[in-house]
């Protein structure tokens, strides 16, 4: 076939399927060359970056939790807050998506701001009770339970959602179920790791969360086609070239030494 530019085949992918039921925005993020990663297939590579290329999950977390910990200084600089002293909210859930949260906490404390965490279902293994220590050692202070969407509102700058990644499955159970519907509530942005929590990893959720930040670890799941905030972040950057072929994901290229990558629609249809 003819050979086009990522900016024609995008424009002209836009244009065929503009006119059916999708936003010219969605229309674009689908017809970017990226590949966006079903359930499956995401835990396929998680598993292959352990068993094949035998990383250990300390050193990844520690990666992706920076590149959330960097994108939040990006959308959300200490200079622009409304409310002082700068704190955020990061609430983390029981897998590795809330180690995200831990780490990303860390490094938000080192870069000026004031997180609190809540964590309120803590699994036994060793990695998770030092990624704890590391925060308490840190000032880090731990919530005993989730706060009304109003004093959300009042006292912190935005929330980081580390609930839930790309395990997650069926429908929410408690305590989760409540902290979603808070977070439902808020006007304060929330910044989401991985995958909007309670949303469904490929299709979704139309009536859950709405981020206005998302940082794609690795690369962006399905859901991510359903992404309507203004930030959207690649990070995690950690994949071995020869896995990111393997799985074709055709993964841009970040910035000089920059661990997040702002993915942008490259067409010339104005959304930037
Ligand atoms: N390779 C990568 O890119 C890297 C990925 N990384 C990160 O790991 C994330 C994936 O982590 P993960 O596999 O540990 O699972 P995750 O999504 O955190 O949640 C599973 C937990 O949630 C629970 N749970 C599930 N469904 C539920 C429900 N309906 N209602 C309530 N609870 C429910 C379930 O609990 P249980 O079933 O045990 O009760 C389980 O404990 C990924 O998104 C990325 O952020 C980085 O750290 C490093 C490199
Ligand atoms: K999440």
């Amino acid at each position: 076939g003819s050979v086009l530019t990522h900016t024609g085949a995008c424009a002209r992918i836009a244009s065929n399927i503009y006119s059916k039921d999708l936003t010219h925005r969605q229309a674009c993020t689908m017809a970017n060359t990226i590949k966006y990663l079903g359930q499956e297939e995401a835990q396929h590579i998680d598993e292959e970056l352990f068993n094949e290329y035998s990383f250990s999950v300390d050193q990844l977390m520690e990666l992706a939790g920076l590149s959330c910990a960097t994108a939040v200084t990006k959308g959300y600089p200490l200079q622009s807050l409304l409310k002082s002293p700068p704190r955020v909210l990061v609430i983390c859930g029981p897998g590795n998506n809330g180690g995200d949260g831990l780490v990303c906490a860390r490094h938000l404390r080192l870069f000026g701001y004031e997180p609190s965490v809540l964590y309120p279902k803590r699994p036994s293994k060793q990695l998770f009770l030092n990624l704890t220590t590391q925060c308490e050692k840190m000032d880090i202070s731990f919530l005993t339970e989730m706060p009304e969407a109003d004093v959300i509102d009042e006292v912190y700058n935005l929330v980081v959602d580390a609930i839930f990644g790309f395990s997650f499955k069926g429908a929410v159970r408690e305590p989760f179920g409540d902290i979603l519907s808070q977070l439902k509530k808020i006007t304060v942005p929330i910044a989401s790791v991985d995958i909007p929590s309670g949303w469904d990893v490929e299709n979704g959720c139309p009536d859950g969360i709405q981020p206005d930040m998302l940082i794609s670890l690795t690369a962006p799941k399905k859901a991510a086609n359903h992404f309507k905030g203004r930030y959207h972040f690649l990070g995690g950057r950690f994949v071995p070239p020869a896995l990111e072929q393997k799985y074709q994901l055709n993964l841009p290229q970040y910035p000089g030494t920059d661990c997040v990558y702002q993915l942008k629609c490259h067409c010339l249809c104005g959304w930037a």
